[in-house]
């Protein structure tokens, strides 16, 4: 799924207008009639509800949303906030058909009044500013936003389309915005709903499709989109019936070290879990009895040091991946080998944790990076790989400008994880959930990417479809056993269940 701009959702409307029977009217109807139906669904036809309405269009949907309650039942009023002169045509014409229905659901509000606490039980719904925001909501208005957010506690808020306040493009941060419960959004999710410090203000996002126009919608470019199961499908691919072990790739995962041989069994497991071909282990002496129990189809290479720095006297280029970082520490030792093997291997790996924090220390070292590896930090190790960003916008241009530049396929952990291409295309993965915030779940997804690479998926297709089932594994996990209760090894354990989906 696409992910629009304010303006490109300006030209969508525009679009749709022009080449669609349909007047910009009538689409505000259908965008109020379905948040009427949503509405409908969820709450009982006498409940009382308060519509805050602001003078353009995301007002002029209030307007209507008020006057197709009422035709349902419902105990609507609209309150309208005269924070402009001017009210846009379609919010004048939703004024005037309301006014002549029921005169007695509008009240004005002129902008010197504040918002009255409404009666308990009272469901409130934010319509007051959309993605016509031009600037931050300041003066009287954000005032308004203010009480509102002191209504949050004891009353549900529904915002139509984003939470007032939000602009849909960019971070909200140290900007005042109304906080939902729920926000129902039409046709498209807004880039500002995925970013983490915007966690809390949109409640949960229900897209509302509203008819516009397919082709504008086909034929818009945008870097952002939604990883979405549909696409995952397409990247699939099942076993061919004549495979055998070599068709699968011998993948070599550089993982652990004393007290942190648990990051090279997980990373090892989900590797195998997930259809590598052969795998092979580089483990420090203390690993070498530990991987081989834990993890038998796995071979063993084992280091005479502690820290990885002996051992890879044969040629790297003879596997077909390598993954490393799970547990490695950053011993001078293991920097040193991981600077050889960037020296020797020239196909795309997967770097995580630890590789990356010693990329982060060694200036110039991510410039010797094969082309097309994909790395894999969460936001403190993408801070030291990248810098500190003002905000969550400005770190998702830090994160595609480096993919882009550097050739590399770089994702950014977290509830939506942000995945940046060398193509410039920037996807959000949607599945997942905060039972897997516990130590672990990255070396998982290490040993999932490799593993992927290694049966020769591309590197764009191998993180979209590995970060998609990492997060589908771990729903699957949490369904049956909880968020609490999850570990990594669920994740691994419902991977199965993941492949099964795709293939079905
Ligand atoms: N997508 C679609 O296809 C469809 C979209 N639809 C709906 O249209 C909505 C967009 O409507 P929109 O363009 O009229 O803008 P909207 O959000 O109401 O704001 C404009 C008003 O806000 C004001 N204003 C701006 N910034 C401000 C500030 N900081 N502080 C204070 N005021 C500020 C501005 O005043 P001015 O800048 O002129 O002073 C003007 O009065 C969209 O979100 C959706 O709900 C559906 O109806 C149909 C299909
Ligand atoms: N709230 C959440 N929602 C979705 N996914 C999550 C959430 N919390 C963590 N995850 C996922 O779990 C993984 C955690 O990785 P990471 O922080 O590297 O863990 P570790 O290094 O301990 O193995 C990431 O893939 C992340 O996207
Ligand atoms: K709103």
């Amino acid at each position: 799924m696409k992910i629009f701009t304010a303006q490109q959702i300006r030209e969508a409307d525009a679009y749709t207008i022009q080449h669609l029977p349909i007047s910009s009217l009538d689409l505000m109807e259908r965008a109020a009639g379905a948040c009427t139906s949503w509405i409908c669904k969820h709450f009982m036809p006498n409940t009382s509800v308060y519509i805050y309405c602001g003078m353009g269009n995301n007002g002029g949907d209030g307007l209507a949303i008020t006057r197709l309650l009422r035709n349902r039942g419902y105990n609507a009023h609209a309150y309208v906030l005269h924070h402009s002169e001017k009210a846009s045509a379609d919010h004048a014409a939703n004024r005037e058909a309301l006014l002549q229905k029921y005169p007695e659901a509008l009240h004005d509000l002129p902008n010197t009044t504040s918002i009255q606490e409404p009666p308990a039980n009272v469901l409130i719904v934010d319509a007051i500013l959309g993605t016509g925001l031009s600037r931050p909501a300041d003066g009287w208005i954000a005032g308004i936003i203010h009480q509102l957010q002191a209504l949050y506690a004891a009353h549900t808020i529904i915002a139509i389309d984003l939470p007032s306040g939000m602009q849909a493009d960019s971070s909200s941060l140290n900007t005042p915005v109304v906080k939902a419960h729920h926000t129902l959004s039409f046709e498209f999710y807004k880039l500002a709903f995925l970013f983490p410090e915007n966690a809390g203000i949109s409640g949960e996002v229900h897209i509302l499709p509203i008819g516009l126009h397919p082709d504008y919608i086909e034929q818009t470019p945008t870097p952002f989109h939604i990883s979405e199961e549909s696409l995952i499908r397409t990247i699939y691919k099942p076993r061919s019936p004549f495979a055998h072990k070599g068709t699968y790739g011998h993948a070599l995962l550089v993982a652990g070290s004393e007290g942190k041989m648990g990051a090279a069994i997980l990373s090892a497991k989900s590797c195998l879990r997930a259809g590598v071909g052969l795998l092979s282990c580089h483990v420090p002496k203390c690993g070498y009895t530990i991987i081989q129990i834990a993890v038998p189809p796995a071979m063993c290479i084992v280091d005479e040091q502690y820290d990885h720095s002996s051992g890879f006297q044969t040629d790297p280029s003879k596997y077909k991946v390598i993954g490393i970082g799970p547990g490695i520490g950053t011993a001078a030792g293991t920097a040193w080998a991981l600077e050889r093997l960037l020296e020797q291997y020239r196909q795309p790996m997967v770097l995580d944790a630890d590789a990356l924090n010693i990329i982060a220390a060694t200036p110039g070292l991510i410039d010797k990076v094969p082309k097309g590896s994909l790395l894999t930090p969460h936001p403190k190790e993408f801070e030291r790989l990248f810098g500190k960003t003002a905000n969550n916008r400005e770190q998702l241009q830090v994160l595609s400008h480096n993919a882009v530049e550097k050739g590399l396929c770089i994702l950014l952990k977290g509830r939506y994880t942000a995945m940046a291409f060398p193509d410039g295309s920037i996807y959000f993965n949607t599945t997942g959930n905060p039972g897997m915030a516990t130590g672990g779940s990255g070396d998982v997804l290490t040993g999932i990417l490799t593993s992927l690479l290694s049966q020769g998926y591309n590197s764009k297709d191998a993180m979209l479809m590995g970060v998609y089932i990492h997060g589908l594994a771990g729903d699957y996990a949490a369904e049956t056993l909880s968020q609490e209760a999850l570990t990594p090894e669920d994740i691994i354990d419902y991977l199965g269940k993941s492949f099964l989906r795709l293939r079905a």
